[in-house]
Parts: structure tokens; C-alpha cells; sequence
């Protein structure tokens, strides 16, 4: 899990690499030495290395020819001066060392080898600082072999900034890359922190002030546009639904749930349940006729209404209250369910997508596009990885790069909120905004999950909540309460967790 941290304004923040670079040359600018800033980053490594090698435990440092290297030299120095045992090796030749790396190479005392010891039974830590930022092609030759050497011992490491390998902006493995137990990177989360499978391997991540000064934070801030977040209340709290003495369920919302067919039900009724749960004041649920006596049987605070044609849900939308459709759940894959999607749109409702609604738009996404534009309603789209490639698969969404660029150009391209879903959930705005999510479990990957999702989403646009904030809301609290059951969570459990869950929202 990653920290929280909220110093100097960065908040729930997330900088680009290149954000990184700008905010340290302001620093700079401003008047904090570079070598100043290196050795407070060498000395958050140092105390993180204390915590993690056995006590007087022998310490190997891996340097790279860049900044990344000069932190692991400072380190190094820092830690044999508490009488840890160190072996330093670096990659390249120390005489090609730069600026505030050869300043901080020049500091250190002790030997540089050129290659690993042939023994590392006694090694109790690595910290590798071969490459962060600047990381700029695939990870060949003596690093690889590096790599290679470390995971095959299976070494516990302690990665400076990000593991070597991990692209910073992408969390892409280039090559091949170190597996932290820990990363400590420096005064903000880069994506990689937050995206697979770069935060899988960054193990737990530490986030350490350098110094770097608030003017040179604000730059970086600046310089990172539009917004990257990593998900969590302080995002969205100020948005989220509160009740007053005057509240009754119309001013709460009223859900609109589209029911598949017979045998097909399940899936809307979790999500009007989860959609209930979540605050709505009235939930309905449309079903085809055959269905009725099915959803009937099971349904007790939803209010049940048949609708046979796409004419049906279009008489019931002339009902202004209900203000939120969510369709695509167990709905079937097809026209029938592309009119429907047609009918709540131009009828201006908040709509929330997904599942059957997105396949039925199967390389029609500009279709989409043009029905969400013309009702003028908010849409939220909810796909998996599938639905993502086969809604987007023509278009130059999918080559955007990063998950949080393909989330950013699926949104501009449909006008829709994005929730690109997985274990690392990117919900993305239209505008640019965008949020990634790592507070869930592998637990919440269970049938029907992601029916649940939707509908907490519809529940909180029922409410009133903006959309963005309300898809970002809903993934959270979504994967608080499938942290919350662990083992043995079935999806029929997350609604009904919603109360615990909204309780200790603070
Ligand atoms: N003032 C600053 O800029 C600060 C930078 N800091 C550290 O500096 C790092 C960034 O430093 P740099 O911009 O020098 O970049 P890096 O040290 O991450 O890497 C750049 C160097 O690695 C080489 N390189 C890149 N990819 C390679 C590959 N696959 N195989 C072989 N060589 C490769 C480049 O040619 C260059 O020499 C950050 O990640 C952070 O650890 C910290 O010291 C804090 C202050
Ligand atoms: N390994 C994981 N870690 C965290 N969340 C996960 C993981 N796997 C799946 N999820 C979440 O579970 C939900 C699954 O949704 P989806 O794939 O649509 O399932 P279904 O169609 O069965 O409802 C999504 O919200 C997704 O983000
Ligand atoms: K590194």
C-alpha cells in the first residue's frame, strides 16, 4: 500500500517524471544546492536501509552513471558511517561521473567495484540505485545482468526512486527490473508508483521530503498538467453527498437499474442494491415481463417496473425525477441494448455504462460518443480491460501509452468519465483530470464485482455528485469494503458493507 501524504501542498498529487525534473531545477534556481538536495534523498535511503537490513547487516549499493547513482553514493557513505558493512559497485566508469553525482561519488571513501561480488550470501540488502528518472531505453548488458544476479538470490531490495527498469511515467518494465520490498521516492508519487506492473514491484513505497522548497513544489505542480491524483476522501470528500434535517429520499436521488432478461438478472439487481446502499433515496428496476416474477422474488425496497420495449423506458424517463440510468448488467450484448443506451441518453439522464452497453458498442465508440453528446446527461463508463480493447480497438485510443493516457483519450473521445478498471482503477475526465486507485484487494476480482461498482457510481450521481468525483468515490469505497471482507468476499457482500464503510468515512 502506498502512503498518504498531504505536506506542502502536493496533497493527493501525482507528478510526471518530467514534473520532477522541472520542480528540482526550480529548487535549484531558488537557491537549494542540487548536491543538497541529493544528500537529504541519500539520507532518506540511509534510514530506510537501517530499518530494513539486519542490524551491522553487510549492505551492497548499486550505482548507475546518473543522480539515481550520486543518491546510492550518499547512502553508501551515510551507512558505513554507522558502521554497516558496504560493498558499492557502479555501473560505468567513475571518471564519467557528473555534476552532483561525481560531488557525492567524491565523498565516498571506500572501494567501487565494477561488477557484483561473486558471493552474495551475506548481502542483506540491496539498494539500487542504478536508474530513476532518467531511465531512457531498455535495461541490457551489466545492468540486466545486475537484475538478473539479484532476483536469482532473491535478495531483498531497497529501490531509490523507482525500481531500476520501471518507467517512471508508464510503471512499464523496460527490459527487466529489480522487485522491491520497499521504494522511497522523493517529494511526490510518480505513476509508476500506481501502475502496473510498476507498483507491484516498488513493494511498499515511502515518499521523503528533500528540501526541495514550496515555490519549487509549486512549479512541479504546475508543470504536471492537467492533474494526476492518486484516489482517495481528501479527492473527493468536500463532493460527497451529505444529508440535512430537510433530506427525503427525492432530494436523495432516484436510480434507474435496466434488468436483463429471465436467468439474467442478477447482475442489475446487485447493482440496484449497491446503488440503494450508497444513498440513493428510490431505486427502480426495469424488467422485461418474463422477469418480473424472477426480480420480484428477490426484491423488496427496489421498486420493480416493467419495460418490454425501448419505448417502455422512454415513458418512464418522462418522470424528471428519476434522474440516473445505468445500463449494461447481465442486459445482453446488441441492438435492443444500443436503443436503450440511445433512449436514456437522449433523455438526458446521468447515465453510467457498462459491461453489455460497452460491447454493444464494440468498435462504435464514436457512436457512443454522439449519443452521450446529444442527451447532453454525464456519462460514466465502467470497462475492464476486455471492454476497453474492444470499444477503443480502432481508434488511437490504444495507442496512447500509459493506462492513465489511454483512460485520457478514451474520455475526450467519448465526452464520458472513463473507470478504466483492474487493480490499478485509472478514472479519467474528459477535461484531463485524472485519479488512480490502488486502495482494493485481488479479492474484489470475483463475479459481479464490477456490477456492484456500477451501481455505487449511479447511486452517487443520484445524489448529485459530480461524476468524476462520484466514479473516484465509488472505486474507493468500493475497494475499502473488499479490504474490509478479504477472503471469502462474494460480490452480494459489498453493498451490504457500505454502511461500515460510509460510517468510518471521515
Ligand atoms: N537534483 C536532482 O535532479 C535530484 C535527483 N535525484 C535523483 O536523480 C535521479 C534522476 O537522475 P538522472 O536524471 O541523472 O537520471 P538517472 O540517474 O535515473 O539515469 C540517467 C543515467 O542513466 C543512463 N541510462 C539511462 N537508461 C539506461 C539504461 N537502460 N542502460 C544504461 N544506462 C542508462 C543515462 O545515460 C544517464 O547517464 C532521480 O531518480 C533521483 O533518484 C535526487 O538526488 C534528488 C535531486
Ligand atoms: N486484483 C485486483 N485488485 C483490486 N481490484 C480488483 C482486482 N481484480 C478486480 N478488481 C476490481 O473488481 C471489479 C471487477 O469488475 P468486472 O471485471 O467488471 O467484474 P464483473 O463483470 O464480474 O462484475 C472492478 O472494480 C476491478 O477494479
Ligand atoms: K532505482
Amino acid at each position: 500500500m502506498v502512503e498518504a501524504r498531504a505536506e506542502f501542498g502536493i496533497g493527493t498529487r501525482v507528478l510526471s517524471v518530467s514534473a520532477v525534473g522541472r520542480l528540482d531545477a526550480a529548487a535549484i534556481a531558488d537557491g537549494v544546492p542540487g548536491i543538497a538536495l541529493m544528500e537529504a534523498a541519500g539520507a532518506a535511503v540511509a534510514e530506510r536501509a537501517q530499518v530494513l537490513a539486519q542490524k551491522g547487516g553487510h549492505v551492497l549499493v548499486l550505482c548507475g552513471p546518473g543522480n539515481n547513482g550520486g543518491d546510492g553514493f550518499v547512502a553508501a557513505r551515510l551507512l558505513a558511517g554507522k558502521d554497516y558493512p558496504v560493498s558499492l559497485v557502479l555501473l560505468g566508469e567513475r571518471g564519467t561521473l557528473k555534476g552532483d553525482a561525481a560531488l557525492a561519488a567524491a565523498q565516498w571513501a571506500g572501494p567501487v567495484l565494477a561488477a557484483l561480488p561473486g558471493d552474495l550470501d551475506d548481502v542483506s540488502l540491496v539498494i539500487d540505485a542504478l536508474f530513476g528518472a532518467g531511465l531512457s531505453r531498455d535495461l541490457d548488458g551489466a545492468a540486466l545482468a545486475m537484475v538478473e544476479s539479484v532476483r536469482s538470490a532473491r535478495l531483498p531490495v531497497l529501490a531509490v526512486d523507482v525500481p531500476s527498469g520501471v518507467d517512471g511515467d508508464s510503471g512499464a518494465v523496460r527490459g527487466a527490473a529489480f522487485e522491491a520490498v520497499e521504494t522511497i521516492t522523493f517529494v511526490a508519487l510518480k505513476p509508476a508508483h500506481l501502475l502496473e506492473p510498476g507498483r507491484s514491484l516498488c513493494g511498499q513505497v515511502h515518499v521523503a521530503q528533500i528540501g526541495a522548497g514550496e515555490a519549487a513544489i509549486a512549479a512541479g505542480l504546475a508543470a504536471s498538467m492537467p492533474p494526476l491524483h492518486h484516489n482517495g476522501p481528501d479527492l473527493w470528500r468536500e463532493d460527497f453527498p451529505r444529508l440535512t434535517r430537510a433530506s427525503h429520499k427525492y432530494t436523495r436521488g432516484h436510480a434507474v437499474i435496466v434488468s436483463g432478461p429471465a436467468t439474467k438478472t442478477g447482475a442489475a439487481r446487485l447493482a440496484a442494491r449497491a446503488a440503494l446502499r450508497i444513498g440513493a433515496g428510490l431505486v427502480t428496476l426495469t424488467s422485461p415481463a418474463a422477469a418480473l416474477a424472477e426480480n420480484a422474488a428477490h426484491l423488496t425496497a427496489i421498486m420493480l417496473r416493467r419495460c418490454e420495449e425501448p419505448d417502455d423506458l422512454d415513458d418512464l424517463l418522462t418522470d424528471e425525477r428519476l434522474n440516473v440510468v445505468l445500463l449494461g448488467p447481465g442486459l445482453g450484448v446488441g441492438e435492443p441494448t444500443r436503443d436503450r443506451v440511445a433512449v436514456a441518453a437522449s433523455a438526458g439522464r446521468r447515465l453510467v455504462l457498462d459491461a453489455d452497453a460497452l460491447t454493444s458498442f464494440a468498435g462504435g465508440a464514436r457512436h457512443l460518443a454522439g449519443l452521450i453528446a446529444e442527451g447532453g446527461g454525464e456519462a460514466v463508463l465502467t470497462p475492464h480491460a476486455g471492454e476497453f480493447a474492444r470499444l477503443f480497438d480502432d481508434t488511437k485510443v490504444m495507442q496512447a501509452g500509459s493506462k492513465v493516457e489511454r483512460a485520457r483519450a478514451a474520455a475526450a473521445l467519448t465526452g464520458a468519465v472513463m473507470v478504466f478498471k483492474g487493480s490499478d482503477t485509472v478514472v479519467a475526465h474528459p477535461d484531463g483530470r485524472a485519479a488512480i486507485n490502488d486502495h482494493g484487494t485481488p479479492y474484489l476480482g470475483t463475479a459481479g464485482s464490477g456490477d456492484v461498482l456500477g451501481g455505487l457510481i449511479a447511486g452517487l450521481l443520484a445524489q448529485g455528485m459530480p461524476a468524476f468525483e462520484a466514479a473516484c468515490a465509488a472505486v474507493w469505497l468500493h475497494g475499502d469494503a473488499g479490504l474490509r471482507h478479504g477472503p471469502g468476499l462474494i460480490a452480494e457482500d459489498i453493498p451490504e458493507l457500505m454502511p461500515t464503510v460510509l460510517r468510518s468515512l471521515t
